[in-house]
């Protein structure tokens, strides 16, 4: 079991320093490593100087270690913080060019989070707007197959002497996704140290251009993934995603606590009702509350946060994703009006956001200009 300092460095290189946005050793964090036979000793100083962030690096450096160098090694951690706990003041970095990040969460897996993503980027891009995805879902991602450019790579261009990752364009909506880079007959499991700095790399080192609003597309749950985003960007705000029913509502519940704990402290914006109600192309006055009515609009009046509309259960909804067509592309239709609807409410929620709370490094949308589609 011979290893080099070479090898825990490489290893490091795979965590996030918090806060930061850029890996461990390249925030200059580590400190002095130092290997006796089996036993490796790593002094670490973080900006952050909670216990709890503390913690999480000892974990994840040991994790690290272990996954990436040998599982043998006796991994020794010293965490220190070179900040005062009154004096800090987590630093997010900005994003250049991009004006508001919005990120849509589910607590419940499959209830239409992708699907809601990929529509309200239509709706926007429909509205005028400048508008990317960055699909974070680590389990299953699916944003690549709705906008029909599954097999599509991103290119690498050259921005003021740095390669970057080109997002690649459809419909207007410029995309990257972890499904770029894995094998469609594949399972990958994603580490949540490598999750985490393959998200860093698509948000920092790609190259976005100037867009009104990026929306990153998070898995379900409340995990790691979330928690490594909303350290290393500034989240404008959060819209979850729900169906009527109670086993859904009750982890959107827990999706929203999330965001709203005193460490995260992302606005939530809203909540949007998917599969409201079934609705038979045959027979479309008909309405079949099958996951129960109303449900998501009780939880937001519960929560005091914004009901952002329902979209019902609809057969073409799913065959439009399927086949890479969302169906906000089609135009006056009753489903592309839900959509139009549910956008303007979350633009209205993100305008009131601005000017009800204090500024942030985000650029702030002031007006609700250009909100009406083409
Ligand atoms: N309103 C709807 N009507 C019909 N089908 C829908 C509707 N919303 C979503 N679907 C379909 O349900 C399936 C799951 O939707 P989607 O992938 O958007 O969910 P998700 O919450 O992102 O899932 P995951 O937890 O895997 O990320 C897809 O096949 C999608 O086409």
């Amino acid at each position: 079991m011979a290893f080099k300092k070479q090898d825990i460095l490489k290893a490091l290189e795979t965590i996030t320093a918090p806060g930061e946005g850029k890996s461990l050793v390249e925030s200059e964090a580590v400190k002095n490593i130092v290997i006796f036979d089996k036993e490796v000793i790593v002094e670490v100083t973080i900006a952050n100087p909670t216990l709890q962030a503390k913690k999480k690096v000892e974990v994840e450096i040991m994790k690290a270690i272990h996954e990436n160098v040998d599982q043998k090694i006796d991994v020794k951690v010293n965490v220190t913080s070179n900040t005062k706990n009154e004096e800090y003041k987590p630093e997010k970095p900005k994003v250049p060019g991009i004006k508001n990040i919005i990120a849509i969460a589910s607590g419940k897996g499959g209830v239409g989070k992708s699907t809601i993503t990929s529509n309200m980027a239509i709706s926007l891009q429909k509205m005028g707007f400048s508008v990317g995805i960055l699909d974070a879902d680590v389990y299953g991602p699916s944003t690549h197959l709705m906008f029909d450019v599954a097999n599509a790579k991103p290119l690498s261009v050259e921005i003021d002497g740095r390669s970057k990752m080109k997002p690649i364009e459809s419909y207007g909506v410029k995309i990257l996704s972890l499904g770029f880079f894995t094998d469609a007959n594949q399972a990958v499991i994603w580490r949540g140290a490598m999750a985490s700095k393959a998200l860093n790399q698509m948000i920092f080192d790609a190259h976005w251009g100037e867009l009104d609003f990026l929306l990153i597309d998070l898995p379900p749950g409340t995990g790691d993934i979330h928690l490594s985003i909303v350290q290393s960007v500034p989240v404008t705000g959060a819209v979850i995603v729900s169906t009527p029913q109670n086993i859904a509502l009750a982890d959107a519940k827990k999706g929203v606590a999330m965001f709203q704990t005193e460490n995260i402290n992302v606005p939530v914006l809203g909540i949007v009702e998917n599969m409201s109600y079934f609705t038979p192309a045959e027979l479309p006055e008909n309405k079949y509350y099958i996951f129960g009515k109303d449900g998501a609009k009780n939880l937001a009046e519960d929560i005091e946060t914004a009901f952002l509309g329902e979209v019902p259960l609809v057969q073409s909804i799913r065959e439009a994703g399927d086949v890479g067509h969302p169906v906000a592309l089609q135009d006056n239709t009753p489903l592309e009006n839900a959509f139009t609807e549910i956008t303007k409410n979350t633009l209205t929620q993100l305008v009131k956001r601005n000017k009800d709370l204090p500024p942030t490094d985000v650029v702030r949308i002031t007006t609700m200009s250009g909100c009406s589609p083409k």
